[in-house]
């Protein structure tokens, strides 16, 4: 903070737009360079110059604004002190649901240890460090994560500790706080959700989702134990990237019908592969490719290394470009036939049970990022002045709010919930009793996320629509909730799986 100290007197005599002081939050500002350059225009700093325009600014403007600004600050009210709170890297946030119950200092939760908080703490400040500065550059422009922030989140373990736990973390310790053989379901929703508040969808998935559901598959069924380790190296190391091909724009959900084929050669040694997918996650940036294809008598997962016969071509979506979404071509790609996932023609178990964690990660960050939602709600109802009060005087907006954390508070308890079932089951039980659950969880939180954009949209009015200034994070939940609702299997088709999953374990009698 500057060390001068000035009166509102002072302040007053640079009143023009050659000489242009105002005070914002007790702290004097000289914006005599800045008119021009201000996007917002010259004339409404004129109209506030020598005066204090804190409210004027809080009305229009993210308290990051002025942080960013800091170097025009040149000095401080006498005896008078800030009453902002400035937002500090790895600091928790103070408004009320910003942050789930465990989080919060007055609340208890049996689900959290030690190891869990330390986790946190470490990977909330690494996320606004590292994480979110870069999303939101790239985000914007498009281009694809850097091999810098890679490196830092291998050398982290950050890779390795997104594929969940398992035999991958051991003889390790994560970020100071968990050791490997530790490491468990909350640890993972623990990263997952830190990691979400970067709040840039593209981006979150163009930062290695592609590896987290497919290296998890790799790991699991990969039997060439040398080629699974080897895979797994060059993955979690940051050296190579890898992503789950399945969808095609002959079959989304219904996975049955695809059409991209694999054929054993006559001396049964090598895969021959032929056929497209599309809609894959970093598939543009990928040297390896999970992918389903059809064979003989039924459905197989192969891993395809790229070389000249895989083309990738970007798809344009509604999120940013950073999630490399790709079209993928395999033009008679020849495979070595040890890079059989699971069992010939049995592609269906190892889909299906990659499935379950991939859609719990997504409910993790679905929840979490609906809360971000909240929080902003929350600020700007308390902060925007509208018919000379603040929006948050009005009981319809306060009734928005009230729906929109009752839906984050019930998702995250049903999804602390299902994450205990995850610590306590075996990997063979979670498969058999955790797909219906999961399978409605996502398709809620989504439902959920499908409520909560709307009302933030409205609360916030045409700046929930713009992708600059205090409605960003509103306008990029409304404009990518939906990608939620459809990867890893639609809204409607996992509700389905929980009810017929259900189902399977009715009595046989009528009751
Ligand atoms: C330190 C002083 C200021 C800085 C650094 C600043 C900076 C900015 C920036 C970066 C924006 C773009 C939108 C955003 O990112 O939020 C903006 C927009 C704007 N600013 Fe400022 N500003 C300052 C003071 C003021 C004051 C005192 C007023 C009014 C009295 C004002 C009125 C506006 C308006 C009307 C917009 C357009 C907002 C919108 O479209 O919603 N600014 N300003």
């Amino acid at each position: 903070m500057p060390a001068a100290t000035l009166t509102r007197k002072a302040v007053a005599s640079h009143n023009t737009a050659e000489d242009l002081w105002c005070i914002i939050d007790h702290k004097v500002y000289d914006l005599t360079d800045f008119v021009d350059a201000h996007p917002g225009g010259s004339v409404v700093l004129a109209q506030v110059a020598g005066t204090d325009a804190t409210s004027a600014f809080y009305n229009l403007h993210r308290q990051e604004v002025l942080q960013k600004y800091s170097s025009m600050c040149i000095g401080t009210l006498e005896g008078e002190t800030p009453e902002v709170i400035e937002q500090v890297p790895g600091a928790l946030s103070t408004v009320p649901y910003a942050e789930p119950t465990w989080l919060r200092p007055e609340f208890k939760s049996p689900y959290y240890k030690e190891s869990h908080r330390k986790l946190q703490k470490a990977m909330r400040l690494f996320t606004d460090k590292y994480v979110t500065p870069e999303a939101q550059e790239k985000e914007r422009d498009g281009t694809y994560i850097s091999q810098e922030l890679i490196d830092r989140m291998a050398e982290n373990g950050i890779l390795a500790m997104r594929l969940g736990p398992g035999k991958h973390l051991h003889g390790k310790t994560f970020m100071g706080a968990v050791k490997g053989e530790e490491f468990d379901y909350f640890h993972d929703l623990v990263v997952a959700q830190e990691m979400v508040r970067a709040n840039a969808r593209g981006f979150q998935d163009g930062n290695m989702a592609g590896m987290v559901i497919s290296l998890t598959a790799v790991r699991q069924w990969l039997k060439d134990e040398k080629l699974r380790d080897q895979i797994t190296e060059e993955c979690l190391s940051g050296k190579k990237k890898i992503c789950l091909a399945i969808t095609e724009a002959f079959a989304g959900s219904d996975v049955a019908s695809i059409r991209t084929t694999a054929e054993k050669t006559p001396d049964g040694k090598h895969w021959i592969i032929n056929g497209t997918k599309k809609w894959i996650t970093n598939g543009v940036f990928c040297d390896y490719f999970v992918t389903g294809c059809k064979t003989k008598k039924g459905f197989s997962v192969i891993l395809i290394p790229r070389s000249e016969a895989v083309e990738t071509s970007p798809i344009k979506t509604s999120y940013s470009a950073a999630a490399g979404t790709s079209y993928i071509q395999f033009d008679n790609v020849k495979v070595p036939a040890n890079h059989l996932l699971g069992e010939e023609d049995n592609g269906f178990t190892v889909i299906m049970s990659n499935f379950n964690h991939e859609r719990w990660m997504m409910s993790c960050a679905n929840i979490r990022q609906s809360r971000v939602v909240v929080e902003e709600c929350l600020k700007w109802a308390n902060q925007r002045i509208v018919f000379s009060k603040p929006l948050i005087t009005q009981p319809v907006i306060r009734a928005k709010i009230a729906k929109m954390i009752s839906h984050v508070e019930a998702n995250q308890a049903w999804l602390e919930n299902v994450t205990y079932q995850m610590c306590s089951l075996s990997y063979a039980e979670q498969g058999k009793l955790l797909g219906g659950p999961i399978g409605l969880l996502k398709s809620f939180a989504t439902r959920s996320a499908h409520e909560i954009a709307d009302e933030a949209v409205n609360i916030f009015g045409g700046r929930g629509l713009t992708q600059t200034g205090m409605g960003r994070v509103v306008e990029m939940f409304h404009r990518t909730y939906k990608f939620d609702a459809i990867l890893g299997g639609a809204e409607e088709i996992l509700a389905d799986l929980g009810v017929r999953q259900a189902l399977k374990s009715m009595p046989k009698a009528m009751l």
